[in-house]
């Protein structure tokens, strides 16, 4: 398999590959915007079409093609195609647009595409690591075609979304977050590695479909588990003192576990659980500013008590004791609803995210309830009238006016995150939320929703996705030189995306979103990457440099699309 000559950063870039091996590796292919002297050097004559054309011309091409399909699932399969083909053309007609493209080969569009994704795929990319290939996992990493990788994303396609257990085809995650390491993060698409950790699947639709690309065999569990996870953790750390690794959609407890026991001997994170956190504790951050409740009187539902769901309510809890309040009354203002309901001490299953949380016992010895065993959602939203409902459940429609109406009354600007995704998952839609709640409801989504005209007044939907955090992770570990992602760190984003807030500088209610557009992503990233530099040089997990240094770093590790000349090196 073709694979590019070191990185360089120098322009031009040196390359070590030669005719069709050129072409079909994707970080360096040009079609037929390779020029005569590269045609010469590289021996592509005759491989191409005699017109030598542009990266413009080829954008504009792509573009009119795509716009020609009937949906954008259809488009989404196109990009990837062209993704597999020409990464610096992919990248190139997503940076024309990213609200208009994101949708596409990210949320929500990659729900679908992550269901179909045996029906889909045509080409390897990045690596399928599959329980079978336990004991040869270092060997397989060794291979020289990954030399520049720093960031990998990996996922076991335990609890993709809000859609479950998807088995290998969750694959269509770690490759759609990586796309946006690069489209948002500036990260150089030779330095991006996509893992599929293929440990099985419970997906009984999956196990019986012919087409099923991955391991057909039930999921892996416990010791075996993660002795697997163990050995490539530690391939990983062998092959690359230097990466960022990132974890995606793993099931809740996999993905609490596993953070726990490597962040502290690397550069690892979960974005659901530390990204997800970190954007909504931001939102959170602006919406106070825009007339919620301050942080110190907010009392917190969540509903989904998961990775995503116990890393938001650890880093709101960091954000109240940051303020002030006593940590074990920080706490006590969550409300964690599960599979069992309310999570409370002394409770079966509780996992070590929920334990903090758990709430006492006998907390329901004066409420009127129908099941004292299991308190549901609609009993703690009567109870306890929060001031923030946070939805991670991947329940579509939980979320009913019934549900809403304490808040709507109790408070003066309830805040309702409904985080699941893809769409079709969502706990309640926007327009609802506003109705039910007399448009005083400070609402965010977790997927692209249109404006909603409430009163005749237009009002932005904030998407309060994690897409907010991650590329700027990848881009602090790259030109920051950091080694460990702490809380701190991620408390650091969220004041930064607080800052960038339209809302926060906004005069009147409702009419201003939390966050800066999607469109504004990349300058979100590089804000973010600032903040977890500074944060991590303070706690001596980042490079030390001053800020002129940090600045010309960010600069440097910031790819964008555009085709650099070659020159040959032996290959
Ligand atoms: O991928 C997204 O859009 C956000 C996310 O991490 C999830 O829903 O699991
Ligand atoms: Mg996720």
């Amino acid at each position: 398999m073709p694979f590019p000559a070191r990185l360089s950063r120098t322009s031009p870039r040196k390359v070590g590959l030669h005719g069709r091996n050129l072409l079909e590796c994707p970080v360096l292919n040009k079609g037929n915007a390779f020029d005569m002297r590269e045609r010469d050097l590289f021996g592509l004559h005759g491989l191409l079409p005699a017109n030598v054309t542009t990266l413009e011309r080829q954008v504009a091409r792509a573009t009119r093609r795509l716009a020609a399909l009937p949906d954008n699932f259809s488009r989404h399969v196109a990009l990837r195609e062209i993704q597999d083909r020409n990464e610096t053309l992919f990248h190139a007609i997503i940076a024309q647009s990213l609200e208009h493209y994101l949708p596409i080969i990210y949320t929500p569009c990659i729900g679908r595409a992550c269901r179909q994704f045996s029906q889909i795929w045509t080409r390897p990319r990045g690596l399928f690591l599959s329980y079978e290939d336990r004991g040869r996992l270092a060997d397989i990493l060794s291979d020289p075609q990954w030399d520049d990788v720093r960031v990998i994303v990996a996922s076991d396609g335990g609890s993709i979304l809000g859609i479950g257990d998807q088995g290998a085809n969750g694959m269509g995650i770690p490759i759609g977050k990586l796309a946006l390491y690069t489209a948002c993060g500036g990260l150089d698409p030779a330095c991006a590695l996509p893992i599929e950790l293929d440990v099985g699947t419970d997906n009984a639709t999956l196990l019986e479909d012919p087409d099923y690309i991955g391991w057909r065999h039930p999921r892996v569990r416990g010791a075996d588990y993660d002795a697997f996870i163990a050995e490539f953790v530690e391939a990983v750390e062998a092959r690359w003192p230097r990466i960022a690794l990132h974890w995606e959609d793993l099931a809740g407890a996999d993905a609490l576990r596993i953070l726990q026991r490597y962040r502290g001997r690397m550069c690892t994170y979960n974005d659901d659980i530390q990204g997800t956190a970190g954007v909504t504790a931001g939102a959170l951050l602006a919406a106070i500013r825009a007339g919620a409740a301050p942080v110190g009187q907010q009392r917190i539902v969540i509903f989904g008590a998961g990775g995503a769901g116990c890393g938001i309510a650890d880093l709101l809890s960091r954000l109240m004791i940051a303020d002030g309040m006593d940590p074990q009354e920080a706490r006590r203002r969550f409300f964690m609803i599960d599979v069992d309901g309310l999570v409370r001490q002394g409770m079966a299953g509780i996992t070590d995210g929920q334990r903090p949380f758990a709430q006492p016992a006998d907390i329901a010895a004066e409420w009127h309830v129908r099941d004292p065993a299991h308190l549901s959602l609609a009993d703690v939203m009567a109870h306890v009238r929060p001031t923030m409902l946070v939805g991670t459940s991947g329940q579509g429609g939980a979320f009913t006016r019934d549900i809403i109406a304490p808040m709507a009354t109790g408070t003066a600007r309830p805040v309702i995150f409904a985080l699941s995704n893809p769409t079709a998952n969502i706990e309640a839609t926007p327009a609802d939320l506003l109705e039910w709640t007399d448009g005083r409801a400070i609402i965010g989504t977790g997927g692209p929703f249109a404006p909603v005209v409430f009163n005749g007044q237009e009002r932005p939907v904030d998407q309060i996705n994690n897409s907010y955090v991650f590329p700027g992770v990848g881009l602090a570990v790259v030109a920051g030189g950091i080694t460990r992602m702490t809380d701190g760190m991620f408390l650091a984003a969220a004041h930064a995306l607080a800052e960038l807030s339209p809302a926060a500088h906004a005069h009147g209610p409702g009419s201003a979103p939390l966050l800066p557009p999607v469109s504004e992503l990349p300058a979100v990233a590089a804000s973010v990457a600032r903040a977890l530099i500074r944060q991590g040089q303070a706690e001596g997990v980042a490079q030390p440099a001053t800020e002129a240094e940090t600045e010309a770093a960010l600069r440097h590790a910031t790819w964008t699309a555009h085709y650099q000349p070659y020159e040959k090196v032996d290959g």
